[in-house]
C-alpha cells in the first residue's frame, strides 16, 4: 500500500519528497504522530515487517521459497519467492501487524482488489495472495532492474528518445486505467518499474480508486509531495479525477529531461506553493526540445480539463522525434549511444510497435471511424462480417473470418454483474441446462400438471457486426439499443431512446461497474468508443436488415460474450437468455431458465413457447422450423458446454 494522508497534508522532511521508501504514511489514528517526526524511521510501517520463513506455504498447499530481499517502501518488504517449478516471483509482503485498523485494512483490500482486475503489458502482473500467521503477500510478477527512480539516480537525466519510450509505455497503461474508471493517484518513477526485458511496469495500487461514475470526482488528499497535482491541494472544495494522473506524467516526464521534478524544494509546504502557482522553469543549463516544453507545459496545465487526455497525449509533435525500438539494459548505467540519430521512417516504425506493444491499437493521427470506414467500405474489407449467420441482405461481398485464424480465442470470457452477477449468471446458465434436459425427459408427462412459463418475446440481438480483429463486436437490440462489446472487454451500451448511454466496465471475476452517460455531452475519456459505437450503428442500419420486428425496453440487457461455430453463433446475454442464429437463418433463443423457447423465421416472425410444448410437438406450431428438434439439442450441448466451462 502507498503514501496515504488526510487532510490537511503535514509537513515532511526533506527526504521524504520523491522516494516512496522515505515517504511517511501519516495516519490519522496515530497518536503523537508530531511528536514521532524525529523518529521517521521507527514509524514506517514496514518496519513491522519481519523476514518471512523460508517456506511460506499457502492454504492451498503450494509452497514457495523465499529469497532475497528486494526492497522495501513505506508499508511493505518486498522479497523474491520461488514457486516449486522454480520460476520467480516478488512477494510484496505487509506485516499484519501493520493492518490492525480498519482503515489500513480496507485500503490493503482495496489495492488486492483493483491490482488483481489489471492486465496489461505495462502493469506489474499480480500473481496470487494469500497470508501466514504473520504476513500478507502479494506475490507479483518480478521486476529485477529496479524503478525509474533508480535509473535516474544513476544516470541524472536521460535522453529525449528514451523518454519517448518510456512515456508510450507508460500511456498505454493508463489509457487502459482510465478506461477502466482506474485512477492510480500515486504516479512517480519510484512506482514504475523494469520488468526482465526492459519493459516498463506500473505497480503499486495502494492509492489507486475506481471511480463510480464519471462525474464522480474523489476528495481524499494523497500522493507523494512532488507529483501531487493543484486539484488534489484543493481537497475537499475542488475533489480530483483521472487528470492527477496526466499531471503526474507531466512531472515524470520533466524529470526524466531535467534530472529533477519541477517543484522541488526544500520544504514541502513550498512545493505546494509551487504546484499551486505552477511555478516552474526549464534551467537553461539543461537545454530540451521546444516540442518536449510544450507537451510538459499541457501536461502541467493548473486547470485539469486543460491537460490532454490520455488519448491525446501521443498526438504530440514530440513524439515524432527519434525513437527507439527498446531499452537496454546498459541504459541502467550509462547513456546508449545513436538514440538521436534513428531515422524518421525507422523512428515511426519503432513508435508504432511500441505502441501496438503498449496496448494503444489506434494508429498514430487516424481516427478509428475512419479507419472503419475504409475498412468496411474497401474493395478488400479486413473486417469480419456476419455473411452466412447474419440477417438476410448482408452485402456478400464481405468475407467471413474465422476468429481462430487471427489467432484470437473464439470466446470472449465476459463477466457480468451489472444486471445480474457473475455468480447468477453461470447458475441460470447450469439451470437452463438441466431445465432442457429435463424437458427431454418429461415430455411424455401430462402438460396439464406442469407449471408453465409466461411467453413474452425477450429482447433479442436484431443485428450485428463482428469487428473484434480491431475494436470489438456490434449489435442493436430489438428494443433498438446499441452495444459494443470493445476488446478490452469493457462495453458501451447505447440506449435508443433517451440521450444517455451506459458504460459496463468489466472488473475479472466480478463482473461490470455501470456508469450511465450524457451521449451529447460524453465525458472526454469516453468519446472514442462513443464514435466507434455511433459509427457501428450507422452501418448497421444502412448495411443489414433485422431479426426482428422492434420492442420496448424492458429491461436493460447487454450481450455477456458470443460464440461463434460452423452452424451457429451463440449471444448469451446478461439476462441469463440463450439466442442462437443458425446459419440456414432461423434463429432461437432460450430464456426463462430454459423453460421458454422463442424462434424468429427468416422473415422476422418472432413466437414464444414453453418448451415442452415444441419437444411435444416436435415443431412450433403456426411455422416449420427446419430440423427443429435438432437444433434444440444443439442449443442444449452447447449451453452444457458452458456450464461446465467447456
Ligand atoms: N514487482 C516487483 N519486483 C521487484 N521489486 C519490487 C516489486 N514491487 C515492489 N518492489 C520493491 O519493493 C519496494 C516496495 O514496494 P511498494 O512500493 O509496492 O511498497 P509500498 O510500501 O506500498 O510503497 P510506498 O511507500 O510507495 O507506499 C519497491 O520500492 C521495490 O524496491
Amino acid at each position: 500500500m502507498s503514501t496515504v494522508r488526510t487532510q490537511p497534508l503535514q509537513p515532511l522532511n526533506n527526504g521524504q519528497l520523491n522516494a516512496r521508501t522515505n515517504v511517511t504514511p501519516i495516519k490519522p489514528t496515530r497518536k503523537g504522530k508530531e511528536e514521532d517526526k524525529g523518529k521517521k524511521k521507527k514509524e514506517k510501517l514496514s518496519a513491522l515487517c519481519k523476514t518471512p520463513p523460508s517456506i511460506v506455504r499457502t492454504r492451498n498447499g503450494r509452497d514457495y521459497r523465499r529469497g532475497t530481499f528486494l526492497g522495501e517502501g513505506g508499508f511493505a518488504r518486498c522479497f523474491q519467492m520461488k514457486d516449486s517449478s522454480g520460476r520467480i516471483y516478488a512477494a510484496k509482503t505487509v506485516a499484519k501487524a501493520s493492518i490492525k485498523n480498519e482503515k489500513t485494512k480496507t485500503k490493503l483490500l482495496s489495492e488486492i482488489k483493483i491490482h488483481k482486475s489489471l492486465k496489461h503489458a505495462n502493469i506489474v502482473n499480480f500473481v496470487d495472495c494469500f497470508e501466514d500467521d504473520i504476513n500478507v503477500y502479494i506475490l507479483l510478477e518480478i521486476c529485477p532492474n529496479q524503478s525509474l527512480m533508480e535509473l535516474l539516480k544513476v544516470r541524472k537525466r536521460v535522453t529525449e528518445p528514451e523518454a519517448r519510450f518510456f512515456l508510450v509505455q507508460i500511456v498505454g497503461a493508463i489509457q487502459y486505467l482510465h478506461s477502466r474508471r482506474v485512477i492510480h493517484r500515486d504516479l512517480k518513477l519510484g512506482n514504475i518499474f523494469f520488468d526482465p526485458e526492459m519493459n516498463l511496469k506500473i505497480g503499486d495500487f495502494g492509492l489507486a480508486s475506481v471511480l463510480p461514475s464519471t462525474d464522480s470526482r474523489k476528495y481524499t488528499i494523497c500522493g507523494t509531495p512532488n507529483y501531487i497535482a493543484p486539484e488534489v491541494l484543493g481537497g475537499k472544495n475542488t475533489g480530483h479525477s483521472f487528470e492527477v494522473d496526466i499531471w503526474a506524467i507531466g512531472i515524470m516526464m520533466y524529470a526524466l529531461l531535467i534530472g529533477k521534478p519541477p517543484f522541488q524544494a526544500k520544504d514541502v509546504q513550498v512545493i505546494y506553493e509551487r504546484i499551486k502557482k505552477s511555478d516552474y522553469s526549464f534551467p537553461p543549463d539543461k537545454p530540451i526540445s521546444d516540442e518536449a516544453k510544450i507537451l510538459i507545459n499541457d501536461l502541467l496545465s493548473l486547470n485539469p480539463l486543460h491537460r490532454p487526455n490520455v488519448n491525446e497525449i501521443l498526438n504530440y509533435d514530440w513524439f515524432k522525434g527519434s525513437f527507439p525500438d527498446k531499452t537496454h539494459e546498459i541504459s541502467l548505467s550509462g547513456t546508449p549511444e545513436g538514440l538521436e540519430n534513428i531515422s524518421k521512417a525507422q523512428s515511426a516504425i519503432n513508435f508504432t510497435n511500441t505502441k501496438v506493444s503498449a496496448g494503444i491499437y489506434t494508429p498514430r493521427n487516424k481516427n478509428p471511424v475512419e479507419i472503419l470506414r475504409s475498412d468496411l467500405h474497401s474493395e478488400q474489407p479486413r473486417a469480419m462480417l456476419p455473411k452466412s449467420l447474419s440477417p438476410g441482405d448482408t452485402r456478400s461481398k464481405y468475407q467471413e473470418v474465422d476468429p481462430y485464424q487471427l489467432g484470437r480465442p473464439r470466446r470472449v470470457n465476459f463477466n457480468s454483474s451489472f444486471s445480474a452477477s457473475i455468480k447468477y449468471l453461470n447458475q441460470v446458465c447450469f439451470e437452463t441446462y438441466q431445465n432442457i434436459r429435463k424437458l427431454e425427459y418429461s415430455k411424455y408427462d401430462r402438460i396439464d400438471t406442469m407449471e408453465l412459463p409466461s411467453c413474452e418475446n425477450p429482447t433479442l440481438i436484431s443485428k450485428w457486426v463482428d469487428y473484434s480483429n480491431k475494436y470489438g463486436f456490434s449489435y442493436q437490440l430489438n428494443n433498438n439499443d446499441i452495444g459494443v462489446l470493445f476488446n478490452d472487454e469493457n462495453t458501451f451500451l447505447k440506449l435508443h431512446d433517451s440521450d444517455r448511454f451506459l458504460e459496463l466496465i468489466y472488473q475479472e471475476n466480478e463482473g461490470w461497474t455501470c456508469i450511465e452517460n450524457s451521449a451529447s455531452h460524453p465525458p472526454s475519456q469516453a468519446r472514442r468508443q462513443l464514435e466507434i459505437v455511433d459509427f457501428f450503428a450507422k452501418y448497421m442500419n444502412s448495411n443489414l436488415s433485422k431479426v426482428s420486428e422492434n420492442e420496448d425496453r424492458k429491461e436493460t440487457v447487454f450481450l455477456r460474450r458470443y460464440t461463434r461455430t460452423a452452424d451457429y453463433i451463440m449471444f448469451e446475454m446478461t439476462n441469463g437468455n440463450f439466442q442462437f442464429n443458425f446459419k440456414d437463418h432461423h434463429k432461437i433463443c432460450i430464456s426463462k431458465n430454459g423453460l421458454a423457447i422463442t424462434h424468429v423465421s427468416p422473415n422476422r416472425i418472432a413466437q414464444t413457447h414453453p418448451l415442452i410444448f415444441i419437444l411435444k410437438q416436435g415443431n412450433f406450431p403456426s411455422t416449420e422450423v427446419p430440423d427443429c428438434l435438432e437444433k434444440i439439442h444443439t442449443i442444449k450441448d452447447a449451453i452444457k458446454r458452458k456450464a461446465f466451462k467447456e
